[in-house]
């Protein structure tokens, strides 16, 4: 705090042409001189307001996320007097106080724990995770959000920093003790880490309001490491986990192929055994491979035997194998998240890269199909939130016929029709992550497979009707990429992305209630 510098209002008055340009923006001076040509809204309207208190005007065309991007290049200081040095107030702060209410209390825009409400499922480590991976995402990843969407890439280097935050390790539903370094996941003793702590990790980093820096970062990592962790022997295991936890390799899950989707079983790309039985040779195509782009390591699931689901094996292949050829797919949303097309042309994998057993492919990937299904709901609700909090705050400025827009009663049922949907599927799914929590994993494969599978339509459903409302709430500004309506725009986009992957709706549907009626039937209903 030593080296922050003060200025009184006939200070920063001083600054008020275009050479020497100074604004207050909520409590804080900005020397935008510099800045003036390149500001997208133009030089006249800041030089306009120079010298003085912008506050309102900024708050009418910008989001939060404006200031934190370009804050720091033309910040200066304070307005005002420095504050009186408070000891008692320095020496609480240093405890973590983590009771009341968090967040910024746009009404359902966050869940209702967050508003203080009580909740059997979370206790004082749930509520000290939310606050670290909040300020994690809102320093490290909300401000370059927009950026690299438009590059198509998250940097490198997030990988790391994820790594090292506890994120990557917190988000695979594995818990890979033995390959961390450290005891802990953001502060959470491994031992009482739980879903509900991998729920706030996933819920939170959805905050970013983009499924391709989401995608980019976890999505090929937390369905493609799994199998490995898992089924993969010791030595293939211990090759690969620790580089990928540790975020200096990347790994996906290549499954799906141009002529099968949803329909796993009918997976062609075929892995033969070479005569001397050292290895395998794949040829074949996969699409939509998440991460695929760029991704070290392929957990690709093959054909080695007939047909049908028996014969599927996981193998994992390599970049760096002769053969493999990836290219970027051109998609409507995730853009960040290095959509493939990936040929495998004559790749030879030695067999010491078969994942678990030959043929048992099959059983391995739906292992971990609920947990798949589970991150989709949970990210498509939060992203359903975020565009019910940005249309909210949104509505709360934006002035239409001498009135706000939420001051229009059509502007308010909007919003509310979107609260309810989001809060019934956030109940649902907070009443199946219990029973994920207590409920043995080959029990959960059968018995909650079913529900997973109808809150994953529901979930999705939700997330599509909020993106349509919010940006009928924005209007044009959700039409066009970046500023106010950027994160509604993008996710608009990005809904198809979570409707169709990880089972479509249509399957999900079906399987939901077939799979729920066969339970029924196995536990004695009479129908
Ligand atoms: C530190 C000060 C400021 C910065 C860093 C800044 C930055 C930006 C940026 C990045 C945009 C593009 C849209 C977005 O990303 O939100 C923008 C647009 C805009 N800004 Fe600023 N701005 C500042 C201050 C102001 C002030 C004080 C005013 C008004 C008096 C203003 C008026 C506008 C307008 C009218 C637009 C166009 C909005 C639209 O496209 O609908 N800006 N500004």
């Amino acid at each position: 705090m030593a080296d922050v510098k003060y200025f009184s209002e006939q200070e920063i008055a001083q600054h008020s042409s275009e050479n020497d340009c100074w604004i207050i923006v909520h409590g804080k001076v900005y020397d935008v001189t510099k800045f003036l040509a390149d500001h997208p809204g133009g030089k006249k309207v800041l030089i306009n307001v120079a010298g003085t208190d912008a506050t309102s005007k900024f708050d009418a065309f910008h989001n939060a996320g404006t200031l934190e991007k370009f804050g720091p290049g033309l910040y200066v200081g304070e307005a005002g007097s420095p504050p009186q040095a408070n000891a008692a107030v320095e020496a609480s702060n240093e405890e973590e106080d983590v009771s009341g209410p968090f967040g910024d209390l746009v009404p359902f825009g966050d869940p209702s724990w967050y508003q203080d409400w009580d909740s059997p499922y979370y206790n004082d480590s749930h509520r000290r995770l939310r606050a670290r991976v909040r300020a994690f995402v809102e320093k490290e990843i909300m401000p370059y959000v927009h950026e690299w969407d438009e590059a198509k890439q998250v940097p490198r280097a997030l990988f790391v920093k994820c790594a090292e935050a506890g994120i990557l390790a917190g988000i695979c539903g594995v818990v890979p003790r033995e390959f961390m370094s450290i005891d802990n996941i953001m502060g959470v003793p491994l031992d009482e880490f739980d879903v509900f702590h991998e729920f706030i990790l996933a819920d939170e980093f959805s905050r970013c309001g983009s499924g391709g820096v989401l995608w980019g970062v976890c999505g090929g990592f937390g369905i493609g490491l799994p199998p490995v962790l898992l089924f993969a022997d010791e030595v293939l295991k211990r090759r690969v986990a620790p580089e990928v936890l540790s975020g200096k390799k990347t790994i996906c899950l290549a499954i799906t192929e141009p002529y099968a989707g949803s329909d796993v079983a009918g997976l062609r790309c075929e892995a033969k055994e070479t005569p001397d039985g050292e290895h395998f040779i794949v040829n074949g195509e996969k699409k939509w491979i998440t991460n695929g782009v760029f991704a070290d390591y392929f957990t690709v699931a093959v054909r080695t035997g007939g047909e049908g689901m028996g014969g599927v094996s996981l193998l994992l292949i390599e970049r760096i194998m002769p053969g493999v050829k990836t290219r970027q797919m051109q998609c409507s949303g995730v853009w960040s998240s290095g959509t493939a097309y990936i040929t495998f042309e004559d790749v030879k994998v030695p067999k010491a890269n078969l994942i678990g057993e030959k043929n048992k492919g099959f059983k391995y990937i739906m292992y971990n199909f609920n947990h798949e299904r589970m991150a989709i709901c949970i990210q498509s609700t939060r992203f359903a939130r975020v565009c019910l909090e940005d249309a909210i705050k949104y509505a709360s400025k934006r002035k239409t016929f001498g009135r706000r827009l939420i001051d229009h009663q059509v502007i308010r049922h909007k919003m509310a029709d979107m609260a309810r949907r989001i809060e019934s599927t956030h109940a649902w799914m907070e009443q199946l992550l219990h029973q994920l929590n207590v409920m043995p994993h080959e029990e959960s494969m059968v018995k909650l497979g079913g529900p997973i599978a109808l809150l994953k339509v529901q979930a999705t459903q939700t997330f599509e009707f909020c993106a349509r409302e919010a940006a009928q709430i924005f209007g044009g500004l959700a039409y066009s990429r970046g500023g106010q309506g950027e994160r509604v725009e993008r996710l608009y986009r990005e809904v198809r992305a979570y409707a169709i992957p990880g089972g479509s709706e249509e399957i999900m549907t079906e399987l939901g209630m077939k799979q729920s009626l066969k339970v029924a039937q196995f536990m004695g209903a009479k129908i």
